[in-house]
């Protein structure tokens, strides 16, 4: 049911690849890549980095927290966050954002634009070049996998291109601690808010997806391979013929990691349902009136 397509294939028969993957992002919405760029040292790194973050005292953490600046980035502690909407039990898990790497004078920093703030860093020997070096190498594949997306929609391999030159891209680090009763949730059901997702786990059980008009069903564990899934603006920029599929995280028996590479448009890219694409079902809007739209409701209102 979730696909495995073998990113060698785009160098050599891209047209091909992009029919297998647009026929992932028309089905479930889900597929496994394998043969990727992303070295398995680079993600080892990475999880080993995010463990050392972790594993601090929440008061050190909570000096980092994502309410303190208002462009998505920093920790969000244990129950902050109910992806599942406001009513629903908060996710049992902790993470830190990682956004575009921008110098505190950065002009679009300095104007004040939408989600153009600094990252926020801990006091960790390497864990900002590790994660920066996961996140430069997950923003090539990602806008690499938009030139087959492309490919797919009879548009222009470069068509995505301009929309993808200083992206709303976020890195996650996520942590769920094991549960030992297996109530509640780790992340509770939702979509993606962007165009693409590349997730990687440490394999420890827990993800599932949920198709249109199906059951739940476990996400197959390919180790090294990425789960990529594709996030509700490209759904809309696709005018619905691609799919962004409910997906959530059950309470894990361990403790499971993953690393979640959300991929969004530049903040003034307009995302308006694409030529061929048949009558528009969605207004025009910008990248970052989307994402913030999406973010709010994220976030429990404050008490
Ligand atoms: O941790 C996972 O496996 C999935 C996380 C997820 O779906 C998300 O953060 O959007
Ligand atoms: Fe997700």
């Amino acid at each position: 049911m979730i696909p495995v397509l073998d990113w060698q294939r785009f160098e050599a028969d891209s047209v091909g690849f992009a029919a297998e993957l647009g026929a992932a992002c028309r089905g479930s919405g889900f597929f496994l890549l394998q043969n990727h760029p992303v070295t398995p040292a680079l993600i080892d790194a990475t999880f080993d980095t995010a463990d050392t973050f972790f594993a601090l005292d929440p008061a050190e953490k909570s000096a980092l927290s994502i309410g303190l600046n208002d462009h998505n980035r920093g920790w969000v502690g244990q129950g902050h966050e109910k992806l599942a909407g406001a009513h629903s039990p908060a996710d049992q898990k902790e993470a830190f954002n990682i956004g575009l790497d921008l110098a505190p004078d950065d002009a679009r920093v300095l104007a004040g634009e939408p989600f153009r703030g600094v990252n926020v860093w801990p006091d960790l020997d390497g864990f900002k070049d590790t994660t920066l070096a996961y996140f430069d190498a997950c923003l090539d594949l990602s806008t690499a996998l938009m030139q087959a997306v492309a490919l797919d929609l009879q548009l222009l391999r470069a068509h995505f291109a301009p929309h993808f030159t200083a992206p709303l891209a976020t890195l996650r680090l996520l942590h769920y601690p094991a549960s030992q009763n297996g109530a509640g949730i780790g992340a509770g059901a939702h979509t993606d808010y962007g165009a693409l997702t590349l997730l990687m786990t440490d394999g420890e059980a827990g993800l599932q997806v949920q198709p249109r008009g199906q059951d739940w069903t476990d996400v197959p564990h390919v180790p090294g391979a990425f789960i990529v899934n594709i996030g509700d603006c490209l759904m809309r920029w696709t005018n619905d013929i691609y799919i962004s599929t409910p997906h959530r995280v059950l309470p894990p028996r361990n403790q499971r990691r993953s690393i979640a590479f959300f991929l969004d448009p530049n903040p003034d890219t307009l995302v308006e349902t694409l030529p061929g694409t048949g009558t528009p079902r969605y207004a025009p809007i910008t990248g970052a009136d989307y994402l913030r739209m999406r973010l709010d409701a994220t976030y429990e209102p404050a008490q």
